[in-house]
C-alpha cells in the first residue's frame, strides 16, 4: 500500500480526495493536513467520516510528510509552487490540484494568478496531468500539475476538432457553468445563499485563470497560437460543470465518428450519440467527461457540451486517475463508481 497525504484536507477537494482514496486497492490516506484545525479529530470536523477516518488532522510542517509515498497539494494558488522545493524528496510523488505549475510563460502566470510566479524548473518538471493528452508524460511524472475544471472541459471538447483542423480556432466560444462547490469551502459573498439561489451570474469577464492554460495546449494541439474566448457563470447547484462551446467549421467531416475515434482508448471520456445531449446529473460523483455534438449544416457551426463533475474529473479524481498511471496501476482503479443519478 504507498500512503498518501493531503495538504489542504479541510477543503472540498481534500475532502474528495479522502472519498476516492478510501475505494482503492492500492493507496490509502496516511495523514490529512491543516492549519486551521491541527489536532482535531477528523470525524469531529466532518461526521459524515464518522467510523470511517479515525485520525486527527496533522499540522503542515516537513515531520507530517515523512515516510509518504504521494503528496497532495489540494490548496489555493500560491501554496505548491512555495513548499514542494522545500519538501521534494526522491521517490516521492507530488500531485498540485491547484494553478500554480500549469502555465509555461511566467509572465503570464502573474497576469492570471496576479502571483508571482513559480521557479522555471520545477515549472517546467511539472507534467500537465490531462491523461487523455499527456498519457506517457504522466506515466513517467514525478510532479503533476492537475488541470483547472473548465479547462479540463473545454479542452476535451475541443481537442479532436483541434488536432484534426476542422474548425477555425478564431471562432472558438467557451460558456462555462459551474456549481457553487468549484469556489471552494471558504466563505464568500460570491457563493453567499441568497445571492446565488434562483440567480445565475456571469463572473471573471476576460479574466478567468482558465484562459491561458485552455490555450496553452489547444496551440500545443494546434502547432500555431491560439486564443479563445471564454465567459464563466455561477448557477445554483452543488456540483458540475458544463462548457457549452460553439465554433464555425472549415471542414467537413463526420464529428461524431471523429470523437470516438480520439477517445476510443480513454476509459473516462463517453461520447453521446447525434442529438443527445449530456447533463451534469449523468456525470455527479463520477470521474467521467461526458460529451455531446450537434453540427449544423446550414450555419457550419459545431456546438459542444462537456460535462463533468467539477471535483472528481476536475480535480481530486483526475489526480486520481493521475497517480494511478505514475505508478503503472489500472487507470481506473478507485474510479469506477457508478454517477449519482438522479
Ligand atoms: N473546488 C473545485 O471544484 C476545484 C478546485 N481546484 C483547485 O484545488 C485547490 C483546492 O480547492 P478547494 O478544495 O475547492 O478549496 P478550499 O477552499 O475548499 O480548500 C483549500 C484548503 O487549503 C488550505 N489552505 C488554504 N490556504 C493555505 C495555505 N496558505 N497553506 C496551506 N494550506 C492552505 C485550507 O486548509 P486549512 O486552512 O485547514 O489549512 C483549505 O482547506 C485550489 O487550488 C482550487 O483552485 C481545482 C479544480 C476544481
Ligand atoms: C465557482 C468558482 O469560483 N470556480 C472556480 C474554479 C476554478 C478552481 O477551482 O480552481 P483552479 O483555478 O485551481 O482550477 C473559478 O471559476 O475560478
Amino acid at each position: 500500500m504507498k500512503r498518501a497525504a493531503i495538504i489542504g484536507g479541510t477543503g472540498y477537494g481534500g475532502l474528495e480526495l479522502i472519498r476516492l482514496l478510501d475505494n482503492h486497492p492500492n493507496i490509502q490516506t496516511e495523514k490529512v493536513i491543516s492549519r486551521s484545525d491541527e489536532g482535531l479529530e477528523i470525524s469531529a470536523r466532518y461526521p459524515h467520516l464518522t467510523t470511517i477516518i479515525n485520525t486527527n488532522f496533522y499540522g503542515l510542517n516537513k515531520e507530517a510528510l515523512n515516510n509518504i509515498d504521494v503528496v497532495f497539494f489540494a490548496t489555493p494558488a500560491g501554496v505548491a509552487k512555495n513548499i514542494i522545493p522545500d519538501i521534494q524528496t526522491p521517490g516521492v510523488q507530488y500531485i498540485d490540484l491547484s494553478g500554480d505549475l500549469r502555465i509555461d510563460n511566467q509572465a503570464e502566470y502573474e497576469t492570471w494568478y496576479q502571483l508571482s510566479p513559480p521557479d522555471q524548473s520545477l515549472q517546467k518538471s511539472a507534467v500537465f496531468g490531462l491523461p487523455e493528452l499527456y498519457k506517457e508524460e504522466i506515466r513517467q511524472a514525478e510532479i503533476i500539475s492537475n488541470p483547472g475544471c473548465f479547462a479540463t472541459a473545454a479542452i476535451l471538447g475541443l481537442a479532436p476538432l483541434i488536432s484534426r483542423e476542422i474548425i477555425d480556432p478564431e471562432t472558438i466560444i467557451i460558456d462555462g457553468k459551474t456549481g457553487v462547490s468549484g469556489a471552494g469551502r471558504k466563505v464568500s459573498l460570491m457563493t453567499h445563499f441568497s445571492e446565488t439561489n434562483e440567480n445565475i451570474k456571469a463572473y471573471k469577464a476576460g479574466a478567468h485563470q482558465h484562459t491561458p492554460e485552455i490555450e496553452q495546449h489547444l496551440t500545443k494541439l494546434a502547432g500555431n497560437k491560439i486564443f479563445i474566448t471564454l465567459q464563466t457563470h455561477l448557477i445554483p447547484m452543488t456540483r458540475g460543470i458544463m462548457c457549452t462551446i460553439y465554433a464555425k467549421v472549415k471542414k467537413e467531416e463526420d464529428v461524431f465518428k471523429l470523437f470516438n475515434e480520439f477517445f476510443k482508448h480513454q476509459p473516462f471520456v463517453r461520447i453521446r450519440p447525434e442529438g443527445n445531449m449530456p447533463q451534469t446529473k449523468e456525470v455527479y460523483g463520477s470521474n467521467f467527461c461526458d460529451i455531446g455534438l450537434h453540427f449544423d449544416k446550414r450555419t457550419k457551426q459545431v456546438v459542444i457540451v462537456s460535462v463533468i463533475d467539477n471535483l472528481v474529473k476536475g480535480a481530486s479524481g483526475q489526480a486520481l486517475q493521475n497517480v494511478n498511471l505514475m505508478n503503472g496501476w489500472d487507470e481506473t482503479a478507485g474510479l469506477t463508481g457508478i454517477p449519482l443519478f438522479p
